[in-house]
């Protein structure tokens, strides 16, 4: 804990009307502040019922009054909670208050900033915070909260461990130059840079779920001109959200909606439907939903089952198409038994967006499909984001040139270098690198006789 910080306040609920709103400050002032506001004395971490009096002695509301005495608090420094009645204006009336009782208003994350730096947290639970924050689906939340009890740190840990004692056996013979390196020794090295390229590589490749899993599956609604996209979004998201008309071409630009598919979370891009006959804006629509749909996660591809003759062809058209796409026939409510039986057998999800008939399996489907992205032997539900992935890429390119190096016999001082890269990226992770662990191993195990 610094107490030389200014203390910081700040509204932890959103602006609105609710039932309580709460408003939190932390720094060094809270413990007079909690004295001062509560007028009685607080015992931490119990809540004390009073007026909330501002500096002036107008009464603001009658609030909950909680203070959390360092470090047993959520940033680590003391803090406080004011619960108060869930008015914008009330809880805008006591943040205006503590301001005009020496706090300053806080920035955009500073509580778990001021966390992170009071070391109640790694830099990887720091971004999970937000990203339990912002789940929005079962499977995202509960990756998110696994990610903030550490499991990505401890992971990383065990990784950067293995790195340390890997790097404090290189840097043995830099001390002993004469010595050569053995052969068991490097045998042992070049496989533990293997494996730990393995590992990194594995965890990388959680990246792919882990945008999935913060931005939402990203579904593109495709298919020709009045086939029933709009109407599939608007059941999927259970509202009149597209405009839907008997007339081609109704949709013009693009839709999209994030909903909850199961345990996961889409986001639903309705779009204008091809037309073999179109010319000039259509065309160009046309133009910009391939280039949509090429980006996609998912492509639902909606045909229109009565249009027997058409489906035909458009099956054969997306015969070759990657795996990306689940055929959707459309309006089986109108369907013969025999187009049924057709669409059935291409292996389509058949479904009516009139009367909702299939939209359950094609639910299914969709979570089937969203599942397939989740890394295998991947307990943890790691999911890591962009700025893991940049550092384990880095740390990548780290062992794949230490391996190459000490394969090629270059002076091990060389391979100790890309090595302590590696060490630097992967502490990045979890927002710290640690040289002193490097000595500290270093000296445990190998003593000075050697
Ligand atoms: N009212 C309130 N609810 C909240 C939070 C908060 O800050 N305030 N949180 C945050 O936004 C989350 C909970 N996270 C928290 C994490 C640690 C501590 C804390 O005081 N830890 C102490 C005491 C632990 C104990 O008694 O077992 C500690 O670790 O020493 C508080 C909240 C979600 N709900
Ligand atoms: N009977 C029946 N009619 C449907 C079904 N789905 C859509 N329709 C009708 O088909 C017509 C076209 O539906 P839309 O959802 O606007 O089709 P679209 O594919 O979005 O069309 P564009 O935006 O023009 O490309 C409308 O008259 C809908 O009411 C269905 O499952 N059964
Ligand atoms: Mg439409």
């Amino acid at each position: 804990m610094n107490p030389d910080r200014d203390t910081i306040a700040a509204l932890a609920t959103p602006v609105g009307t609710s039932a309580v709103a709460v408003v939190r400050a932390s720094g060094p002032a809270c413990r007079d502040l909690a004295a001062q506001l509560a007028r009685q004395s607080v015992v931490p971490r119990r809540a004390v019922y009073c007026d909330y009096l501002g500096c002036g002695g107008a009464l603001v509301d009658d609030v909950l009054l909680t203070y959390f005495q360092g470090p047993h608090s959520y940033t680590g420094e003391d803090s406080l909670e004011i619960s108060c009645h869930g008015n914008p204006f009330i809880a805008q009336r006591i943040v205006e208050d503590l301001l005009a009782r020496g706090c300053r208003s806080a920035q955009a994350g500073e509580f778990t900033q001021r966390a992170f730096l009071n070391g109640r947290l790694d830099l990887s639970q720091a971004e999970a915070v937000m990203d339990v924050i912002r789940a929005r689906s079962e499977r995202a939340l509960n990756s998110a909260q696994r990610q903030l009890r550490g499991a990505l740190g401890a992971r990383m840990e065990a990784m950067i461990e293995r790195l340390v004692s890997l790097l404090a056996r290189v840097e043995a013979y830099i001390d002993f130059p004469e010595e050569d390196l053995p052969p068991e020794d490097r045998g042992w090295l070049e496989g533990e840079i293997e494996r730990l390229g393995s590992e990194t590589r594995q965890l990388r490749a959680t990246s792919r779920y882990g945008d999935i899993l913060r931005d939402g599956l990203k579904t593109v609604i495709v298919g020709r001109t009045n086939a029933g996209k709009s109407s599939l979004l608007n059941r999927l998201v259970g509202s009149e959200r597209a405009i839907v008309s008997a007339e081609p071409g109704t949709t013009r630009d693009f839709i999209e909606e994030c909903i909850v598919v199961g345990p996961h979370c889409l986001r639903l891009i309705d779009t204008a439907g091809f037309n073999t006959e179109a010319t000039g804006v259509e065309r160009l629509g046309i133009e910009r939903t391939r280039k949509l749909a090429e980006r996609a996660d998912l492509v639902l591809r909606v045909i229109d089952i009565t249009r027997w003759e058409d489906v035909a062809g458009d099956l054969a058209e997306y015969a070759d198409e990657p795996a990306t796409m689940i055929v959707v026939c459309n309006k089986a409510d109108l369907a013969t038994p025999l187009q049924r039986q057709g669409a059935v057998a291409a292996g389509a999800c058949v479904v009516s967006a009139a009367t909702g008939e299939g939209l359950d399996d094609l639910s299914g489907a969709i979570a089937r499909f969203a599942d397939g992205f989740k890394p295998r032997d991947n307990e943890d539900e790691i999911a890591i984001n962009a700025r893991h992935a940049e550092a384990l890429a880095r740390a990548q390119e780290g062992l794949a040139a230490a391996g190459d190096k000490l394969r090629s016999g270059v002076a091990v001082e060389l391979v100790a270098s890309d090595l302590r890269e590696v060490l630097a990226a992967y502490g990045d992770i979890g927002g710290r690198i640690d040289n002193e662990r490097v000595l500290d191993s270093l000296f445990a195990s190998f003593c000075i006789g050697k």
